[in-house]
């Protein structure tokens, strides 16, 4: 029986493991990690991740071809192909701060696996990396390896989170780089023969293992770039009267450009986009493509712009002031349908707010207190690192409460900004919420989730995203 270890038991390696284990009844997958709570909750009925689907593909596996341990060492010795998952943040300290990756995870489980390691193994890079990393572990494997053989697979992921079961079970492609030698091919079809269990074998491709690594941060960059593109457009749409939704279903009906990914928000988070955008930079800079590096900073630079500008849209239009004045926060994911926070944009726009000395009554239906109080007080980049090395107890920001409904949250408030698109605050009752406010009553759509005209006839003044202004907001200082 074949057996795989998954070192990282994350938004990736848990649910991506979990499918392999599914496809491939014939492999024994295990997922380990050094976090005690992550793999607790992974054997709980409480998983740790908040996942469509994966309830259900983890329960007919567990304990019968997958499971999850703490036993770190003792699965990498014992598998044939070692995954590795584990955390790839922006590097916080030192050389290339703010940018580059910081590999101190990967390097760690990659001498970890020279160390323990009794049997040939092929080691698969899952998490995303600067492009040639393989070449730096490749070493590390092959200078501490005591005669064991090493094969180094990049295996990119592209899933998204909120639809990473169906992402899995359905892929776009499947892309595993290896070595161009007997020994690399063998380890790619090796791979290649577990994935075809049940991706069709033309979605699976395979590449040079520097062709592998650079095309996964070349998809987020291009994928976060349409998003930036889309949200610059919006600002001049609201400028001149344009609809953002009437000129992206415009422009995406052309075949060649496509109609996904173009929807205007406040926005985009996650724990990816800004990183391998920031990671690629780097690498740019590093091989003296000034010009290449300054080309994709724009596309920061402008989610940036769309974060500040929904803030200052916020507070001009109530008189200049949010000081004092409750303001509703209706969801603070990254995007819906995940409890996920990291780099959501929640988190400037509240700090924004609160800047003005805002008063902030935050709902989610999948985020709790706890992480929301860590989110706004935690320092940049320190949110991507394994959990346990976080601050245990953060200071809580006073002027933020954080309850479990929608109207609870609106009660009183001057306005309501809404920054992720769950599908519950499209059914909400606006009447009750609208009685229950202070006038004017204000609703700051980031998602364009919300009848804007239908909210108008209840008698609030509403800003949408790259839409035509209401007169009210049309007289009130420009933004920037
Ligand atoms: N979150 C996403 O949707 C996607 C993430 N990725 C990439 O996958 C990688 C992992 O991302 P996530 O799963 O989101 O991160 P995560 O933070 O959810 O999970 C990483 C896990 O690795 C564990 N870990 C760190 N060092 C370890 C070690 N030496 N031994 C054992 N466990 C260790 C941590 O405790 C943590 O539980 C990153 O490189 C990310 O860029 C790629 C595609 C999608
Ligand atoms: O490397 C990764 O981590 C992953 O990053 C993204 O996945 P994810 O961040 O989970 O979610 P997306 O659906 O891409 O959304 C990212 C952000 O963009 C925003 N977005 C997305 C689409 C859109 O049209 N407009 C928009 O503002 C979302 O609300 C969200 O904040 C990519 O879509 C995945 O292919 C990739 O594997």
């Amino acid at each position: 029986m074949v057996k795989i270890c998954c070192i990282g038991a994350g938004y990736v390696g848990g649910p991506t493991m979990a499918v392999i284990a599914l496809k491939c009844p014939s492999i024994e997958v295990a997922v380990v990690d050094i976090s005690v709570s992550r793999i607790t909750a992974w054997n709980s009925d409480q998983l740790p991740i908040y996942e469509p689907g994966l309830d259900g593909v983890v329960k007919q596996c567990r304990g019968k071809n997958l499971f999850f341990s703490t036993d770190v060492e003792k699965h990498v010795s014992e598998a044939d192909i070692v995954f590795v998952s584990v955390n790839t943040p922006t590097k916080t300290r030192g050389l290339g701060a703010g940018k580059a990756a910081d590999l101190t995870y990967w390097e760690s489980a990659a001498r970890m696996i020279a160390d323990v390691s009794k049997s040939n193994k092929i080691v698969v890079e899952k998490s995303t990396v600067p492009v040639k990393t393989a070449e730096a572990i490749e070493k590390i494997l092959t200078h501490n390896s005591k005669g064991i053989q090493f094969q180094i697979l990049s295996n990119p992921e592209f899933l998204a989170e909120g639809t990473a079961i169906q992402d899995l079970f359905n892929p776009d492609r499947v892309l595993i780089g290896g070595r161009e030698t007997p020994e690399g091919e063998k380890a790619i079809q090796a791979l290649k023969d577990v994935y075809a269990q049940w991706v069709p074998e033309d979605r699976i491709l395979t590449t040079n293992l520097w062709s592998a690594e650079l095309s996964k941060l070349a998809a987020n960059a291009f994928l976060a770039q349409r998003i930036s593109s889309v949200n610059a457009m919006s600002a001049l749409c609201e400028a001149t009267g344009a609809n953002v939704t009437q000129v992206s279903y415009a422009v995406g009906k052309d075949s060649r450009i496509g109609p996904k990914f173009l929807n205007s928000s406040v926005g985009f988070g996650g724990s990816c986009f800004q990183k391998d955008i920031l990671n690629l930079v780097y690498i740019c800079e590093c091989n003296g493509l000034p010009e290449v590096a300054e080309y994709w900073k724009q596309v920061i630079k402008i989610n940036d712009y769309q974060k500040n500008r929904f803030v200052n849209r916020v507070v001009a239009s109530m008189f200049n002031t949010v000081s004092n004045k409750k303001i509703a926060i209706l969801g603070f994911a990254f995007k819906k349908d995940t409890g996920d926070t990291r780099e959501t944009p929640a988190i400037d726009v509240c700090k924004g707010l609160l800047g003005d000395k805002a008063r902030l009554s935050i709902y989610d239906p999948q985020v709790t207190e706890d992480q929301i109080q860590r989110d706004l007080t935690m320092d940049k980049f320190t949110w991507d690192h394994p959990i346990h090395l976080q601050p245990m107890s953060p200071t809580t920001v006073k002027q933020v409460t954080v309850v479990w409904d929608a109207y609870e949250a609106t009660k009183d408030a001057h306005g309501i900004c809404i920054l992720t698109e769950w599908d519950e605050f499209k059914a909400l009752d606006f009447k009750r919420i609208y009685d229950k406010m202070q006038k004017p009553a204000f609703v700051f759509d980031g998602r364009n989730v919300v009848d804007a005209d239908k909210l108008r006839d209840i008698g609030f003044i509403v800003y949408s995203i790259g839409k035509p202004l209401d007169p009210w907001l049309k007289d009130m200082p420009a933004v920037a």
